[in-house]
């Protein structure tokens, strides 16, 4: 068992009380989940402030308290550690506590508005199947080689996520794709992780509600970059305005990827069908399952990281090819009499939404209508709701907006807020029903053989989340019974 001493190795600390030779069994951030002997780490939150919860967790059996204030009064027999942050001295108390995993494997982060999923898990499927032993950390799941472990953050807090990759190490991977929240580098969750290099997507407007202004959030997601090692490589995506200035700081190798300028590693599409992508990378001509240009950034990028981790080029390109996508990413059905295609597609934000709609025209061969459920969640970004709603009625025939996991805020509210932003001309191509699954059966009752009905916004999602209760919800599911029971 460690001492606290051992687990404070490299820990900044102003003031200690008591002794660092107990021995500490666990640890948490969270008083709820302490027990006998546990090491309790303090943090103030968005909603809270861990300080509050000190002497229950005492109460609770905790020998040590990691904390930025010094209570006043201190409990006899309990060590009591003052540090500058404890965000960050969470990340680094867990990784001495877990044998710092990080530095045992070749660990990747994948940051950026978009991409984060899939590109993560392309890269965990394509070493898999290049016969290593891999681990993933992603928003849909986290997975110890074919373990799966149910995902309940895009990136875990410092003491799950350095658990995690213990158990990874244990179990002899050699390589993790980790995806890198916006909310992650910021809370310090990644704090003390040693990476092998990091990857950028894009950056588009979300997630303002928590970063305030747009300012903040880049410079929340270059953070991640500054902070990679000497010898980690970093890859941006120059098509991004942004590329760049992500890698600025960095003392990471510096490569690039880019579908429209010189760059490390350069694609060119030259089909975009339904049957996925034909492209040239750095001048070979590849086939890809994947559909749409979206995708062609998220190929390049796995396979500039491959390179990089020194796979050879050939043989990635060969295994990349074969790979499909994550789940709810342009994940979609054809019904059987009809032939109307459905797509169930995770797109949240702006962005992602106009991404997926453009890829869908690229697809209509003629006159098939373009039908779009979507709706924004609740607790979130507010400004991206009357945007959303814009770009869906712009790019489809017809829309219905309708509920996306509304958590603790009034459905119809959310809705409104969404209607607020379509042009007075637009407005009769839409209609809005709070209700999930009535809104999908609207959307199949109006197409026609052959339309095409994309859901947007909860992909992989089984549920919908009301008011703190999780109900059982799958979009692709729900389309799939309903194409049926109307026999399209
Ligand atoms: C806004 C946000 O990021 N919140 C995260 C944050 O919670 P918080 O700051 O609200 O915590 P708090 O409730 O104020 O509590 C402060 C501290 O007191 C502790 N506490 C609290 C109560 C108690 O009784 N005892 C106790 O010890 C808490 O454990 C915490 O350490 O820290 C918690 C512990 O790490 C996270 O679980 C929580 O994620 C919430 C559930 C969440 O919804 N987060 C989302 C927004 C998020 O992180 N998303 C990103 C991805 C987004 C994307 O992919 O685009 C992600 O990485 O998942
Ligand atoms: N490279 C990309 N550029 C723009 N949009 C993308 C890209 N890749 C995927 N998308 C769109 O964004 C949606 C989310 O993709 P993905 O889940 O891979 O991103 P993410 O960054 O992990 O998202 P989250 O932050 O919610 O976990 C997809 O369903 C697709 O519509
Ligand atoms: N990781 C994102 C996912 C949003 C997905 C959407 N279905 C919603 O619930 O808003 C978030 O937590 O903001
Ligand atoms: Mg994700």
């Amino acid at each position: 068992m460690k001492t606290l001493r051992d687990i404070l190795y490299n820990v900044s600390i102003r003031e200690v009380h008591g002794s660092t030779d107990t021995t500490v069994k666990s640890l948490s951030i969270d008083s709820r989940a302490i027990g006998q002997g546990d090491a309790f780490i303090a943090i103030k939150g968005v909603h809270a402030d861990g300080h509050l919860f000190i002497e229950k967790a005492i109460t609770q059996g905790a020998a040590a308290i990691i904390c930025e204030e010094m209570p006043q009064n201190l409990a006899n027999g309990v060590t009591y550690v003052l540090v500058n942050s404890s965000a960050t001295a969470a990340g680094i108390i867990a990784g001495n506590f877990y044998d710092n995993p990080s530095h045992k494997l070749r660990l990747v982060g994948v940051t950026g508005t978009n991409g984060k999923t899939t590109i993560a898990t392309l890269l965990f499927r394509l070493f898999s199947k290049l016969r290593y032993h891999c681990g993933l950390l992603s928003t849909v799941q986290n997975q110890i080689g074919d373990k799966v472990v149910p995902a309940t953050h895009t990136t875990p807090d410092a003491i799950h996520l350095n658990a995690l990759l213990a158990e990874m190490v244990d179990e002899g991977c050699e390589y993790v794709f980790m995806e890198v929240s916006s909310h992650a580098v910021h809370q310090q969750r990644i704090a003390g992780l040693k990476f092998a290099g990091g990857i950028f997507s894009n950056i588009t407007h979300d997630h303002l509600d928590y970063h305030k202004t747009f300012d903040e959030y880049i410079r929340v997601k270059k953070a991640f970059f500054d902070g990679l090692p000497q010898t980690a490589f970093a890859l941006t995506n120059l098509d991004d305005k942004r590329g760049n200035v992500m890698l600025q700081n960095t003392r990471a190798k510096k490569q690039s990827y880019s579908l429209k300028t010189v760059a490390d590693f350069k694609g060119k599409i030259l089909e975009n069908n339904l049957t996925g992508l034909v492209m040239t990378v750095n001048e070979k001509e590849v086939h890809f399952r994947l559909i749409g240009e979206f995708n062609a950034y998220n190929l390049l990028a796995v396979y500039g990281a491959a390179t990089l981790l020194g796979q050879d080029k050939d043989e990635v390109l060969q295994a990349l090819s074969d790979l499909s996508g994550a789940e709810g990413r342009f994940d979609y059905i054809t019904s059987a009499n009809d032939r109307i295609i459905g797509i169930v597609d995770y797109a949240h934000t702006p962005d992602a939404l106009l991404n997926v709609l453009a890829t869908i025209k690229n697809l209509r061969k003629g006159n098939e209508q373009v039908i779009t459920v979507v709706g924004c969640g609740g607790d979130r970004d507010t400004a991206k709701r009357p945007v959303m709603a814009a770009v869906a009625t712009e790019h489809s025939d017809k829309v219905i907006l309708t509920s996306d996991n509304p958590r603790s805020e009034d459905p119809v509210a959310i809705i409104q807020q969404m209607e607020a932003g379509i042009p007075v001309h637009q407005k009769k191509k839409s209609l809005s029903i709070t209700d999930r699954k009535e809104a999908i059966k609207t959307a199949v009752s109006l197409a026609n053989p052959e339309d095409i009905i994309l859901i947007a916004g909860k992909g992989h999602e089984k549920y919908q989340e009301v008011q703190g209760v999780k109900h059982p919800f799958d979009d692709k599911q729900v389309l799939r019974e309903i194409l049926e029971l109307m026999g399209k």
